[in-house]
């Protein structure tokens, strides 16, 4: 059984997304955005990890292995995690657009279960945009990148100034973020963003 709630179609007078002309070429990574990130920071020891690249168009496809630490039932993945695990994929997506957004509304399928040591293969594309929302969706496989699909998600993000994160973060995690040279470089290249 799968569905659409409310706020995941897009108006009728969406258009299709646009790939920022500086984008990432297909095929490279895209590296962490914040190191410390849950979902895909290196400096997380019980984070997901999760490495995305670009696609084609404004696309991403990822990768994540799953880790004892992320188990809900023995030996089976939390579906929480997998939630985290597709959210990731579609945040990436900004890469693509070169705007920082947020997660708004996040619904999931949970297909098929995914056992501890299961390589997930991720792709995920912005289906439409409407002003500040960006809506996409995003699917997860195992066995490989075109084996049987185990989860599913549409996502509706909103677009943000960096001003969203200086606001509302913890005074110490922003002074240490901007002390970080490559979090600064990488956060500029979002902010100038036509
Ligand atoms: C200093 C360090 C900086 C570090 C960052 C640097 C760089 C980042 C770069 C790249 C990112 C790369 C990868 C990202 C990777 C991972 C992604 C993980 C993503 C997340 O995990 S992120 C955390 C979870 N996320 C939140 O923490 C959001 C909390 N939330 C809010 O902060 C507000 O809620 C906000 C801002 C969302 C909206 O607030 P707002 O006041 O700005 O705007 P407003 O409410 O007017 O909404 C505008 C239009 O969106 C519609 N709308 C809004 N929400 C909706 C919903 N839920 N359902 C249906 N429609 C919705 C309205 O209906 C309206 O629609 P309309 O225009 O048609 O009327």
């Amino acid at each position: 059984m799968s569905g659409t709630s409310e706020g995941l179609t897009p108006p009728e007078d969406a258009v299709k997304p646009v790939r920022h002309p500086d984008a990432p070429q297909p095929g490279e990574l895209l590296g962490s955005h914040y190191e410390h990130c849950f979902g895909c920071g290196g400096a997380q020891p019980h984070g997901l990890h999760l490495e995305a690249r670009a696609g084609e168009g404004v696309s991403v496809t990822a990768e994540f292995t799953v880790k004892p630490a992320h188990q809900g039932a023995p030996g089976l993945a939390h579906g929480g995690v997998l939630a985290t695990a597709l959210d990731e994929t579609l945040g990436a997506l900004s890469w693509l657009l070169r705007g920082i957004a947020v997660t708004g509304r996040l619904e999931t399928d949970y297909v098929r279960p995914v056992p501890v040591d299961t390589v997930l293969y991720l792709d995920a594309e912005v289906t439409a945009v409407h002003k500040r929302k960006i809506y996409s969706r995003a699917t997860g496989r195992i066995g490989g990148p075109n084996g049987p699909v185990a989860v599913r998600a549409k996502g509706l993000f909103i677009k943000v100034e960096v001003d969203h994160f200086t606001r509302n973060g913890r005074a110490e995690d922003i002074d240490a973020a901007m002390s970080d040279p490559d979090t600064v470089r990488r956060t500029r290249a979002f902010e100038v963003n036509p």
